[in-house]
């Protein structure tokens, strides 16, 4: 399975001033984590890192330390991700039909989920990992008033890996920019042009390193982890 890694963020939730993923969790960058997860997942054959060419130094002397068997393909990023995962699209190679993609900031997800789902995009067009939601969502406009509470059942919080039809969701993101479509997963360029996505359950451990207290949860969850 083809596995693409948008990691040409620049973290400002983090205050980090530059790329949050060569920041350390429990000893180890965290895109180190999540290569490692790809690395031990044994359906994944191929990965292309989406990331800025500044930061191709570092990627690689981190590449290097962990001394991954798999090869590993370096791809330019955009602005948004959007635009990186457009980019990594691109760059598969031609024989891919189906593709995975997994956050460099999703440093948590097990080498078991990515198998899940690699297994899962073989009899699927689009799916996501993702899980239910614990808490009561309520709906807020503007001024601060509630406006509705949407019913639990049917809310789930959206993680990766996401796993397509390449050629389904090169058309999906040709239609983004056609239409001028803003989002922030690949799921709902798909859910857009009307194509299905199924769930595939997800971990709660597989939280996105977003925020400081994230990166203290994530070393809390890796300190706490056997094996
Ligand atoms: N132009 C971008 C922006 C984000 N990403 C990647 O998409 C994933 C999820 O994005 P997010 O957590 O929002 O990362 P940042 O964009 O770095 O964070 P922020 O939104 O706080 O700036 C990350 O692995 C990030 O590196 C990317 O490849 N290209
Ligand atoms: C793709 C994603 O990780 C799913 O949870 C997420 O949408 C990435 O971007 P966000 O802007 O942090 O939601």
């Amino acid at each position: 399975m083809y596995l693409l890694i948008p990691a040409a963020g620049v973290g400002k939730r983090m205050g980090s001033n530059r790329n949050k993923l060569f920041l350390e969790v429990h000893s180890k960058s965290i895109i180190a984590w999540t290569l490692l997860a790809a690395e031990a997942a044994s359906s994944i054959s191929w990965i292309g890192i989406i990331s800025q060419p500044s930061d191709w130094p570092d990627f690689k002397n981190i590449i290097a330390d962990l001394s991954l068997t798999k090869p590993v393909e370096f791809i330019i990023g955009g602005a948004t991700r959007q635009e990186s995962v457009y980019n990594g699209l691109q760059a598969l190679p031609p024989e891919a039909e189906q593709v995975l993609i997994h956050d460099g900031a999703r440093c948590l997800a097990t080498p078991n989920l990515l198998n899940a789902c690699a297994e899962a995009i073989r009899h699927c067009a689009g799916l996501i990992a993702a899980i239910p939601v614990k808490d009561t969502i309520k709906i807020v406009d503007e001024t601060g008033i509630i406006q509705s509470t949407p019913d639990r059942q049917h809310l789930w919080a959206a993680q990766t890996p996401q796993g397509f039809n390449v050629q389904l969701l090169k058309q999906c993101h040709a239609e983004g920019i056609r239409q001028g479509w803003e989002v922030t997963d690949d799921a709902a360029l798909f859910e857009r042009c009307g194509i299905e996505v199924r769930i595939v359950p997800g971990e709660e451990t597989n939280l996105k390193v977003t925020t400081p207290q994230d990166l203290a949860i994530a070393e809390f969850i890796i300190s706490h982890r056997g094996g």
